[in-house]
Parts: structure tokens; C-alpha cells; sequence
């Protein structure tokens, strides 16, 4: 395939975000290729859910572009971003506990109708890939483990059918069982060909998943590559990375 006649499924091009009253998020710029797993990495504070949030316009930016698919999305709100398949799972998931599994994924759903009326079944296709949601369906959210859980809430952004998935910190907080886990279902979608921005701070989830990274440190780009470039000991360097 010629790189350059692939058009890029997300484009950020010099953004500056700002938290509060303060520019947080200097200079992004960064593309994600169809089929492709971007990780943003770095360590606490260092910027990673001010430039998804500026990304899918939870966040003010301050200047800068971004494109889905070549639509400039840079002033659009959430909602509006959503609805033309930028789906974010946010890092506290955001469930609706009281409502079933099953519910909860309907509500998903809602993004896909707006966008394209008549798609047939997505929860059958969401069942498919997580079974174990399709065992639970009728149990409440918040009676799901923690692993189950960061599966609804990606199982509710992928029922609407994303163009690019955005996912903060997916790990967080996990057991290093269910941390498993979660990388293990990270790797059947990637499988899938979704086009994936991960946000990541557990080093080795990233170098199983991600095909390219990229590093950010107090707001700033510090590293943009692929596993090669970290050399013998990729742990050591992409640890080295976030200090
Ligand atoms: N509402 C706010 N007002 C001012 N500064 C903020 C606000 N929210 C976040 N910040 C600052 O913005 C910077 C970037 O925070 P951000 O949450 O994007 O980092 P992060 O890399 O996602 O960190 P973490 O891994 O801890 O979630 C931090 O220095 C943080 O203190």
C-alpha cells in the first residue's frame, strides 16, 4: 500500500490546549492511520486526556486543527464529534450503573442511528466479540467486575461503529489480573482493524498493542516512533521516557 495515498483517519495539526485558565498542551501534532493503533503515553500530569479532550472537544484548544477523515472537527462539540464516529471511553467510564448491560449498550447505539440510519444489529456484533457481556446482559452494570466493566463501556462506544476509538487509560486502577484481561480484548479489537488512539501509562500494555507511540511530557511531544526505535530494552527506554 503507498503511504501517501492513504488518507488518514485522524489528523492533529499544532494544537494548544487549555485546563482552566492555563495552556496545559503545547504544539500536538500527530496523524492516526486506518487500521492503526496509536499509544499516548507519558506519566501523570504530563497532558494525555487534555489532548484527546481537546481531540473530541471536551477540552478549549487554544489554536490548531483537527481532522476525522479530512473534516475539520477542530470546533465541534462532543456531541457533534461523536456523531461523526470520534467515540471517546472516557477514564472513569462513565456507565449508567442502575441500568443493565444490555441498556447500557442501547445507549450506544443512539450515536450510530443519528449517523447511519439502519445499520442492523450492533449488539449482536458487540456480543460476538465480548461474550461474556452477552452472558450478562440483563445484570447491572454496577454489579460488574471492574474488567467487565472497561468492556461495557468500550462494548457501548464500538455498537456506534467508531471511525477512530479513543480510549484513556483503559487500565486504570485494574488488578493486574483484569489488566490482562482488558489487553487481551485491546488485542481482538485491534484484530478487527479498528483505528485506535490509546492512551496508556502501563508500558508493557502499550508495546503489546500499540503500533506506533508517541510520548508526551509537561504538555510537550518528547517522542514519536515505533517499537524499534527503542532499541534491545524497550521497557527501559519508554520507562526513561516518562520522567
Ligand atoms: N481544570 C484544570 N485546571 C488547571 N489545570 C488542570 C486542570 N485539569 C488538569 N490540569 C493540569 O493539566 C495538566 C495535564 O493534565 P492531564 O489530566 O491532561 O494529564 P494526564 O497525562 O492525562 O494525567 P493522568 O495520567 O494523571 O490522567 C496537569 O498538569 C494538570 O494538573
Amino acid at each position: 500500500m503507498n503511504a501517501k495515498t492513504v488518507e488518514p483517519v485522524l489528523q492533529v495539526e499544532s494544537v494548544n490546549a487549555i485546563r482552566g485558565n492555563s495552556t496545559v498542551v503545547r504544539d500536538i501534532s500527530f496523524t492516526v492511520n486506518p487500521g492503526e493503533v496509536l499509544g499516548l503515553l507519558g506519566a501523570n500530569g504530563a497532558g494525555k486526556t487534555t489532548i484527546v479532550d481537546a481531540i473530541s472537544g471536551f477540552a478549549r484548544k487554544e489554536c490548531g486543527t483537527v481532522r476525522l477523515l479530512g473534516q475539520d472537527i477542530s470546533r465541534l462539540s462532543p456531541f457533534r464529534t461523536a456523531h461523526l464516529g470520534l467515540l471517546q471511553v472516557s477514564q472513569d467510564r462513565e456507565l449508567f450503573g442502575a441500568l443493565s448491560v444490555e441498556d447500557n449498550l442501547m445507549l450506544g447505539e443512539q450515536a450510530l442511528t443519528k449517523r447511519r440510519p439502519g445499520r442492523p444489529d450492533g449488539l449482536e456484533r458487540v456480543f460476538t466479540l465480548f461474550p461474556r457481556l452477552k452472558d450478562r446482559r440483563n445484570q447491572r452494570a454496577n454489579s460488574l467486575s471492574g474488567g467487565e466493566q472497561q468492556m461495557l463501556a468500550i462494548g457501548r462506544a464500538l455498537i456506534g461503529d467508531p471511525v477512530l476509538l479513543v480510549l484513556d487509560e483503559p487500565t486504570s486502577g485494574l488488578a493486574p489480573v483484569l489488566v490482562k484481561e482488558v489487553a487481551e480484548f485491546l488485542a481482538l479489537m485491534r484484530g478487527d482493524g479498528l483505528s485506535i488512539l490509546l492512551v496508556e501509562q502501563n508500558i508493557d500494555v502499550a508495546l503489546e498493542l500499540c503500533d506506533r507511540f508517541m510520548v508526551v511530557r509537561n504538555g510537550e511531544t518528547v517522542f514519536e516512533g515505533v517499537r524499534d526505535d527503542f532499541g534491545k530494552d524497550p521497557v527501559a527506554a519508554l520507562g526513561a521516557l516518562y520522567v
